[in-house]
């Protein structure tokens, strides 16, 4: 079950790998709807479990704790989802529909799954997953790349007539191009890492301007 929940706006924020106790402060200060830690360990942005349990001891409630796994164990997912503990879990990488079933049975928590979309047949299928919310990010071919590829999806592949399910979009999204795809696609929400980056830092200006342009703070 939800612990936290959104608050009512059109275009839903996450803003994923936190890692530093400023970093949640920058969170606290702009709202996003969601935040996000990444407990895999071939990221740079690569948090463990108990990392993420202290700094998200500081995270204002109404914001949501996501966690993203990468082809992690079920026990490790729902170890960690519960010592944090996580609002969401993010599965961001190769989990089929067998795995997704199985930690269903685990947890209430929501299930989200990002899909690399290489062509249509990849979000055709994704809408058959039994998830509650999708994440749309770039493909790339490069081993033990999952996310933060630093790669623009093509946004073509997403169908006109929509996506049966709330799909959140990733990959390289930043303050210049946001409004442009978002008005394209009109996805559920944006997730967003390295476009609130500086030199590998989360930067609290960038993270107010994407908050700006996509319709202010909550309160
Ligand atoms: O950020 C990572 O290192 C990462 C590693 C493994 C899986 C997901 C990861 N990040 C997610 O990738 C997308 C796109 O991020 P970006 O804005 O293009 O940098 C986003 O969902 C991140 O949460």
């Amino acid at each position: 079950m939800i612990q936290n929940q959104i608050k009512e706006r059109s275009l839903k924020v996450k803003m994923c790998g936190m890692r530093r106790k400023e970093d949640i402060a920058y969170a606290n200060e702009v709202k996003p709807d969601a935040i996000g830690y990444i407990f895999f360990s071939k990221s740079k942005r690569y948090v463990t479990g108990q990392q993420a349990r202290e700094i998200d001891q500081n995270l204002d409630q109404k914001i949501l704790s996501v966690g993203v796994f990468v082809n992690e164990t079920i026990e490790k997912v729902t170890e960690i989802a519960n010592e944090v503990p996580l609002d969401v879990i993010q599965l961001h990488g190769d989990e089929d529909v067998i795995y997704i079933e199985q930690l269903r049975q685990q947890t209430d928590k929501e299930i989200w799954k990002a899909v690399r979309v290489k062509d249509t047949k990849d979000i055709k299928e994704a809408q058959q997953l039994p998830v509650d919310k999708l994440l749309l990010d770039t493909f790339t071919e490069e081993k033990d790349m999952y996310g933060g590829t630093g790669k623009v999806m093509n946004y073509d592949l997403i169908p006109k007539e929509g996506i049966r399910k709330p799909f959140f979009i990733a990959g390289v999204l930043h303050s210049k191009n946001i409004k442009e795809i978002t008005k394209k696609v009109h996805p559920y929400g944006i997730d967003i890492s390295s476009g609130i980056e500086t030199e590998g830092y989360k930067d609290l200006k960038k993270m107010k301007e994407i908050m700006q342009i996509t319709g202010g703070r909550h309160e």
